[in-house]
């Protein structure tokens, strides 16, 4: 595509060189730059892209584009406003334009994202509907498996995969939008059919300034939607945010279970692995069964079932769909290997999550309930209090560990959490390596016990100062078991 084309409509501040030059490919990494690219520099929270321009033109960009006056020779340099805004302008143009032919479905709010696009897409897949996922576990085109790091992509490795979905056929693709994806502008551009709002609790307070920037981040996602905007009405910020968008032109749906609400669950029944309930929507009533326990399974269910009752799916595929899920990976995981006690992997890793999880399957611990949990290191420090004391409100027995210290102290982290823990009866351990805080976990682990190991899920890794090791609780559990000879 010729550059002109790629800046039409844009407000450039400057131009030098020329505008009839061929890009064959778009790089925001100085380190991915082929001949001919387009290199767009963004300043970073850690450095800034404009400082790697010279290494850039050296690999072959032909042109750049900056937010800040640069002069020099070797390629064609466009000044603009905004660099990472037009990048998504510019990305969206050059793969085609590929959400408007997808059937595009946001969904936000601080915990149950994951878990309910993977009911999403398992409901539209029931249907027939050939279903792309993006998100924190792992991206999907189908049922092929893309790896991720991030859970909302930067918008041209978006754009780039909407365009890939669509080359293979795919006919609706449900991704999660994190705040900060809407903050930095990773999905300005994209045309959303359906948004969904699940909850909103404390959380990335380290990245956004307050509650209300959070939640203003989140509420970005209903106003590029086109079909339906689904609202949780039984959360606070959810009953503000409905309010909100009553003066908009998207239709809505509501779903609750305390309230009076467009779907709605009745007759609810939590048992350690499942959760049954009674459906009504506007149109019908059916009987819902899901292999996942826990109250907060019926809000994500509630979630994935308003999204497609928006999209006129069946009734008979939503049901079908919701009762042929296994579980979602790291999400209340349970490890068959145990026998006398079980041990349940989860990704709680805010203050909400952890005491829903807590909540949900204390009731069914036998005898006692022992959590092993920490906090990430370089993201919001304010929950590691809080957790720490909802550990000890609800736990017999909480060994405070590292979960991805990063480049933080791992001790100082776990003396945050310590903080919290001090105001509440909970008996607590302090074991710093994480493997030998399960270890201790499952030795202190008798018939009729519980244990939650909490907030790494699905991860496969530990991140400690910039190293990644290969850590996966699950795997640990296992291992650590057969070393004790526990099973
Ligand atoms: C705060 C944040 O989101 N940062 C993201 C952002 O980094 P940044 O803009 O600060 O980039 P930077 O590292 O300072 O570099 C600036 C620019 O220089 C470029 N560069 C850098 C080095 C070089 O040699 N050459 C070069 O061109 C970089 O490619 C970049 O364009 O853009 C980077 C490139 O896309 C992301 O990798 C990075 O994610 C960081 C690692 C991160 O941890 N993000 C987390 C907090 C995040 O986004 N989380 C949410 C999930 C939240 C949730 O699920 O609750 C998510 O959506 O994943
Ligand atoms: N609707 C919900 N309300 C509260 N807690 C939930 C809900 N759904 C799941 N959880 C808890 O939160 C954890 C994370 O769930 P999930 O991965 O679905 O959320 P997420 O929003 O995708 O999180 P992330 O922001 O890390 O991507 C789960 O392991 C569970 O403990
Ligand atoms: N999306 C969240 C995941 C946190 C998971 C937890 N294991 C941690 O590393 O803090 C974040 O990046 O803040
Ligand atoms: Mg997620």
């Amino acid at each position: 595509m010729l550059l002109k084309e790629l800046l039409q409509g844009l407000e450039i501040k400057k131009i030098s060189g020329r505008q009839e030059i061929s890009i064959e490919n778009i790089v925001y990494d100085s380190r991915k730059v082929t001949k001919n690219s387009l290199f767009i520099c963004i300043k970073g929270f850690k450095t800034d892209g404009h400082l790697y321009i010279r290494d850039a033109i050296e690999k072959g960009a032909s042109a750049i584009l900056v937010e800040e006056e640069v002069n020099l020779g070797g390629a064609t340099v466009v000044e603009i406003e905004n660099t990472r805004k037009s990048m998504a302008i510019i990305a969206n143009r050059f793969y085609g334009e590929p959400s408007k032919s997808l059937d595009l479905i946001g969904v936000t709010g601080t915990n149950g994202k994951t878990s309910t696009t993977y009911m999403i897409k398992k409901i539209l897949e029931t249907s027939g509907k050939k279903t792309g996922l993006v998100g924190t576990i792992s991206n999907w085109i189908g049922d092929v498996k893309i790896e991720t790091d991030r859970t909302t992509p930067e918008s041209l490795d978006l754009q780039k995969l909407f365009k890939r979905m669509l080359q293979e056929n795919v006919d609706c693709c449900v991704m999660e939008v994190s705040s900060h994806s809407l903050a930095l502008d990773r999905v300005e551009e994209c045309q959303f059919k359906v948004g969904v709002f699940t909850n909103l609790t404390p959380e990335h307070l380290d990245f956004h300034a307050t509650l209300e920037d959070y939640k203003n981040a989140k509420k970005k996602l209903f106003y590029k939607t086109v079909l339906c905007n689904i609202i949780n009405i039984d959360d606070e910020v959810g009953k503000t945010i409905y309010q909100e968008l009553r003066r908009s032109t998207t239709p809505m749906l509501t779903y609750s279970i305390k309230e009076k609400a467009d779907i709605i669950a009745e007759n609810i029944v939590l048992s350690i692995k499942t959760v049954t309930f009674d459906l009504i929507t506007p149109k019908y009533k059916e009987k819902v069964e899901i292999n996942i326990p826990g109250i907060f399974t019926v809000y994500n269910a509630l979630a994935a079932i308003a999204v497609c009752y928006s999209m006129d799916i069946g009734a008979n595929h939503i049901v079908e769909g919701l009762r042929s899920i296994k579980g979602v990976a790291g999400r209340l995981e349970p490890i068959e290997e145990f026998a006398d006690f079980a041990v349940i992997v989860d990704y709680a890793h805010t203050p909400d999550a952890l005491e829903n999880v807590l909540k949900s399957i204390k009731k069914f611990a036998k005898n006692k309930l022992i959590t092993v949990f920490g906090c990430g290191g370089d993201r919001d420090q304010t929950k590691r209090p809080i957790m720490g004391e909802i550990s000890g409100s609800y736990s017999d027995l909480t060994i405070i560990t590292s979960d991805n210290p990063r480049t933080e102290n791992p001790m100082e982290i776990i003396a945050m959490v310590e903080d919290g823990i001090r105001k509440t009866l909970g008996k607590y351990d302090i074991i710093e390596n994480r493997r030998e805080a399960i270890r201790l976990a499952l030795k202190y682990a008798e018939k009729g016990d519980i244990i939650l190991i909490a907030g790494k899920g699905h991860e496969t890794y530990q991140i400690i100062n910039d190293n990644v090791f290969e850590f996966d609780d699950r795997k640990v559990a296992v291992e650590v078991a057969k070393e004790e000879g526990l099973i």
